[in-house]
């Protein structure tokens, strides 16, 4: 285990077993359609390269980056595009892809955006949950793992841009997180 984590909450075998089956209730759920993934990144990107392979219907995929005004606590909710879509989702069955719902406040954002823009239909499936932190209510179709409030890292999620290539997901040690 990397030096700076205290323990490891979900370990490698545990991500790719929900994954994959996170994968077949989507191949099951969308029988006959084509999918639009809409990852957000960057944290989504390593969740989302993993989704897609365990997919066996026609899916694409597209990005975008956002960033919320008001670091960690004091999120306004308020939400800046970053990066937007490349092509129009109008008409198209779009599943947005997250690594972490936290306060809810940048998937409220995400959602009415995109649905100001006309799919046929909209879905959210994340890794992970953090239910007690939840500021609004946001209609998660597909969730990976309900985690208790502790920072995590790993599998896409970082600090400071670290630790998202750690092929498990993490509690970071406090004195890393303080420093
Ligand atoms: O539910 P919320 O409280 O709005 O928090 C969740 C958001 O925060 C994280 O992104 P972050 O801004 O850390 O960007 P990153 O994916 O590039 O790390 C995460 O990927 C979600 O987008
Ligand atoms: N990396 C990371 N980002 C978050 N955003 C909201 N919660 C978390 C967390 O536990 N880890």
């Amino acid at each position: 285990m990397h030096p700076h984590m205290k323990e490891i909450l979900l370990d490698e075998q545990q991500i790719k077993e929900r994954v994959l089956q996170l994968g077949q209730q989507i191949t099951r759920d969308y029988q006959g359609q084509n999918i639009l993934m809409v990852g957000i990144l960057k944290g989504a990107m390593i969740f989302l390269a993993d989704l897609v392979r365990n997919i066996d219907v026609p899916t694409s995929f597209d990005f975008m980056a956002v960033s919320s005004y008001g670091a960690g606590a004091v999120s306004s909710g308020a939400v800046r595009i970053l990066k937007d879509l490349d092509k129009s989702i109008d008409g198209r069955h779009v599943i947005i892809v997250e690594d972490i719902v936290d306060t809810g406040l940048t998937l409220q954002y995400l959602v009415e955006n995109m649905k100001a823009r006309g799919p046929a239909s909209l879905k959210i499936c994340t890794l992970l949950d953090k239910p007690s932190r939840r500021k609004v209510d946001v209609p998660v179709d597909y969730n990976g793992f309900s985690i208790p409030d502790e920072f995590v890292v790993g599998y896409g999620l970082d600090y400071n841009e670290r630790y998202r290539n750690l092929p498990y997901i993490a509690v970071l040690k406090p004195e890393i997180y303080r420093s």
